[in-house]
């Protein structure tokens, strides 16, 4: 039997080396919301986690430590009441996640600034795009090249009001290019695009993916990836890859909650073929 082809990323996934320890492995940081909006970075937290970072912590506002201590074991928590300490926080990690369920206002624009004043490689999910409608150049000069902006359609054009005109590849190729970043244009057939040209489209998509919280995941897993100095834009390639690989082995009935656990085996099998 003819084995498929490995993805040409493979190659470069982060395998742990024999005399590995936790913090070589990546230290992965996620950014929560306030205290009833905690869910999201919990899911891109676990998913960073599955994916190999060797350490996670979530970041979050004073009044949610109470709520997501105890519905955490391995994550780590460190709770910060501005974007000087959120950025002193994450002064020693190697990616953050910011954005899911942060919520629409300054403070997630002071912190998606703070955090790109950091070491860390950025992936901007969700609300940290869509407090920038309107000023888009405000977020695009704080960012680097490795950094990643994962939108769905309606955050794009929040962003980039009429690339889409252009179709989806071109439209992630531009924002690329404008915003200085990696972009991954989320959706059927996701577009992921470098602002050196790199630029290509997810081919094993699925609608189960199509529920809530499954774009959180997949910025936890692409940080995951970053976390362990994987390219960034390889990072996105691999991680969209896997989520939707993950999706396919779940199938019917697929919650967010799934994808993170169906990690391994992915991984596994990639792994497996390699060896
Ligand atoms: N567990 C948790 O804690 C979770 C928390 N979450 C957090 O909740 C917050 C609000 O999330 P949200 O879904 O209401 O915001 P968002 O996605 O901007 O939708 C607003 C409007 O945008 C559009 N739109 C949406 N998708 C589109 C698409 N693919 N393509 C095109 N358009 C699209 C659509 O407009 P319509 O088409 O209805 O006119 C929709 O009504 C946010 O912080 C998020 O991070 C979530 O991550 C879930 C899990
Ligand atoms: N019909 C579909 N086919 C393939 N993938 C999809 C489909 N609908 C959604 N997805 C994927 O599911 C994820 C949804 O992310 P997002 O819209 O950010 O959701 P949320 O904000 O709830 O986490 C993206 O990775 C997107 O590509």
């Amino acid at each position: 039997m003819t084995r498929p082809a490995l993805p040409d990323w493979r190659t470069t996934l982060p395998w742990p080396a024999v005399d590995v320890h936790k913090h070589a492995r990546g230290r992965l940081g996620v950014v929560s919301g306030k205290a009833t909006q905690t869910g999201a970075a919990r899911l891109a937290a676990r998913a960073g986690l599955r994916i190999g970072a060797g350490v996670v912590r979530i970041l979050c506002p004073p009044d949610a430590t109470a709520v997501i201590a105890p519905a955490i074991e391995a994550i780590m928590l460190t709770p910060f009441g501005s974007d000087e300490a959120l950025a002193e926080a994450a002064a020693n990690l190697d990616a953050v996640v910011i954005g899911p369920a942060a919520g629409i206002n300054d403070a997630t624009q002071a912190n998606v600034r703070a955090l790109a004043g950091t070491g860390a490689a950025l992936v901007v999910d969700a609300d940290g795009l869509t407090v920038f409608e309107g000023w888009p150049e405000d977020l695009f000069e704080v960012l680097d090249r490795d950094d990643v902006l994962t939108p769905h359609e309606g955050e794009f054009r929040r962003l980039f009001p009429v690339l889409l005109e252009q179709g989806r590849e071109a439209a992630a190729a531009e924002a690329a290019k404008r915003a200085g970043a990696v972009v991954v244009l989320k959706g059927v057939a996701t577009v992921i695009a470098a602002p050196d040209g790199r630029l290509s489209v997810n081919d094993n998509g699925t609608p189960w993916l199509a529920t809530a919280g499954s774009g959180d995941v997949l910025a936890g897993m692409i940080a995951g990836l970053m976390a362990q100095r994987m390219d960034s834009f390889d990072a996105a390639r691999a991680a969209v890859w896997m989520h939707a690989e993950a999706a396919r082995g779940f199938g019917p009935g697929l919650i967010a909650e799934d994808l993170p656990e169906r990690i391994p085996a992915v991984l596994a099998a990639l792994y497996s073929q390699a060896v």
